[in-house]
């Protein structure tokens, strides 16, 4: 069996601003060609954690291995390797789409025939062919995104940082920009996203869910839904509300959320008979174990929380 190659390692990377530690030992290994996502509230680190891996910023602890090289040293050569999409769009709003490209293209030292040819490659790739000469800012937020992309990947790279790259966007752009990541994924282009979205966390192959700066669970949406610390119980009836104040009392009850007409209620798993432990307090409700979500399995790791 060969083994996969790894585009991205951290060993126990921390960065500290005064008292706050806004990422703490974080570890993870990223292989080559997959997409490997930051899932976690606003403020859990994801950013700093995105700048550190990059070389932007520089950690107080532990280390980070790009593409087979220590990152610490070698962060100007490796930046040729490398591509960001930051969370704000990284576009000149008073510049063209042409101009945004061509910009990008000179800093990279993508020159001449070979940079004609790329930004008209990926003019016709993200559909902006039309829109050369249009003003960034006048753009719909699905066009931005979409320049904004072809921007960060103008030099080819080889790992590509997107930082909640689809919060200014609809469903559907959001759809078609996934669509657009898994075919650079395919084309062995590494991606690391963050994103709060729970659907978005679902499409990666891998995932670390962050709160306050340490990760609580690492692995692929399906095993981690899989391996959960909790049962699923669904509850539907009349007044749940009520029901949910009774049952967000009980110690082994690790979080209670309404759901449309249901309730759902995450139990740990020390309880052997879940649904036997919430019928005394749902009495002539229906109770129904269910299958875990990625939305679970973050309230299940970071205790409940950051759910109301
Ligand atoms: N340069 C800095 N100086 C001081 N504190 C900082 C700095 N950068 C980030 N922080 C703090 O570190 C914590 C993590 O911030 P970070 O931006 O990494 O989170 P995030 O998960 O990306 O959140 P968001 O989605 O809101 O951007 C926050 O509490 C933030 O205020």
């Amino acid at each position: 069996m060969t083994h996969a190659e790894i585009a991205l390692k951290a060993d126990r990377l921390t960065k500290r601003f005064g008292q706050l530690t806004a990422v703490n030992q974080l570890s993870l290994s990223i292989e080559r060609g997959a997409i490997y996502g930051f899932l976690g509230p606003n403020g859990c680190g994801k950013s700093t954690a995105i700048r550190l891996l990059t070389g932007l910023l520089i950690a107080d602890e532990g280390e980070v291995t790009v593409l087979g090289q220590p990152l610490a040293g070698h962060e100007e050569a490796l930046k040729s390797r490398i591509g960001y999409m930051t969370q704000k769009f990284s576009l000149f709003e008073n510049l063209t789409v042409l101009e945004n490209l061509r910009f990008v293209a000179a800093i990279y030292s993508v020159k001449g025939v070979q940079a004609k040819k790329r930004i008209d490659e990926l003019l016709q790739l993200y559909g902006l062919s039309e829109r050369q000469q249009q003003l960034a800012g006048t753009m719909s937020g699905g066009q931005k995104q979409r320049l904004a992309l072809a921007c960060a990947t103008i030099h080819h790279p080889e790992l590509l940082f997107l930082d909640e790259p689809t919060s200014a966007v609809d469903p559907e752009n959001r759809r078609d920009f996934w669509e657009r990541l898994f075919d650079l994924s395919a084309a062995g282009t590494t991606i690391l996203v963050s994103t709060h979205y729970m659907d978005e966390a679902e499409r990666c192959h891998g995932l670390a869910i962050l709160e306050h700066g340490i990760k609580r669970a690492d692995g692929a949406p399906r095993e981690l839904m899989q391996s959960m610390s909790a049962n699923v119980v669904e509850i539907s009836g009349d007044s749940l509300r009520q029901v949910k104040q009774r049952l967000s009392a009980l110690p082994d009850v690790i979080s209670a959320a309404q759901v449309g007409n249901h309730l759902r209620v995450l139990v740990s798993k020390s309880v052997d008979d879940a649904i036997g432990l919430l019928t005394p307090f749902s009495d002539n409700y229906d109770l129904a174990l269910v299958r875990p979500s990625l939305e679970d399995v973050f309230v299940s790791c970071t205790g409940g929380r950051h759910v109301g």
